[in-house]
């Protein structure tokens, strides 16, 4: 769904986003002015320790949580900021620009493993090619066999899998991935990072959370979120950042 928004230079523009959790003595200021530019093509790690933050900025750069100030466009839209569309607009920009991978795997429990990757593709404005996709997807990632079963009698691991296909299938510009190998053993776990590595060098924009080696090491970008900023990871300390950051 991007193709005409691969001439402009940035998939994902954030400007100064706070965020603040709490109340009164309880308020934190969990992000305090984020800025960050992803580029067709690129995959962008994101390391922090537990509680820093990073969840919180991708449901803010997903439009799934209003930020207290600041900024963020996808493939030029606005989606947090003074210019952030109404909800029902927001939703229809999620569904063709933004894929979800998050943690929890939010599938739907009525559908099985297949309806809920193909979901996204019978919705208005899905491309007529996603559904092939979307079996495409299936079958790289392992899941022919269990396709038919609900989200109840899969294993976490392919449950993940399922939501990272139901993510990829309308092609989205920016793919948001919450610890995506997190439940994952090493081989499914290179499957899914080959498919975000995938989506990347096809001029998508990937956003990747992760406490993960294996995870920071395909990514073009280690970003560390510290003290509610994002701080690049330079080479020479991204071993330490990453060991550090679960
Ligand atoms: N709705 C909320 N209300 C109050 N505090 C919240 C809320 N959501 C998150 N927080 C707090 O904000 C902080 C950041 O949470 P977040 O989930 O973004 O961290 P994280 O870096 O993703 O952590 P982890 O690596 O453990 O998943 C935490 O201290 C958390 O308790």
């Amino acid at each position: 769904m991007v193709d005409d928004h691969l001439t402009s230079d940035v998939v994902l523009r954030a400007r100064g986003l706070v965020k603040v959790h709490g109340v009164g003595r309880g308020e934190r200021r969990i992000l305090d002015g984020v800025d960050l530019d992803v580029h067709p093509g690129e995959l962008v790690a994101i390391v922090g320790r537990s509680g820093s933050g990073k969840s919180t900025l991708l449901q803010l750069l997903g439009g799934l949580d209003r930020a207290d100030a600041g900024s963020v466009e996808v493939a030029g839209r606005p989606v947090a900021g003074p210019r952030a569309p109404g909800e029902r607009e927001l939703s229809a920009l999620r569904r063709t620009e933004i894929g979800f991978v998050f943690q929890f795997f939010h599938l739907l429990p009525e559908l099985d493993g297949e309806a809920n990757v193909l979901l996204p593709t019978t919705l208005p404005g899905a491309d007529r090619a996603s559904a092939g996709r979307g079996r495409e997807l299936i079958d790289r990632l392992g899941l022919r066999d269990v396709a038919g079963l609900r989200p109840h009698q899969l294993s976490g691991g392919e449950q993940q899998r399922f939501a990272l296909a139901r993510a990829l299938v309308a092609d989205p510009a920016l793919v948001l991935a919450d610890e995506p190998i997190g439940n994952l053993d090493a081989e499914a776990g290179d499957t899914v990072l080959d498919l975000l590595r995938g989506a990347a060098d096809h001029r998508r924009a990937v956003v990747m959370v992760t406490h993960q080696a294996e995870a920071t090491a395909r990514a073009d970008r280690v970003l560390r979120l510290e003290e509610g900023r994002l701080v690049p990871v330079t080479s020479s300390d991204g071993d330490v950042a990453v060991h550090a950051a679960g």
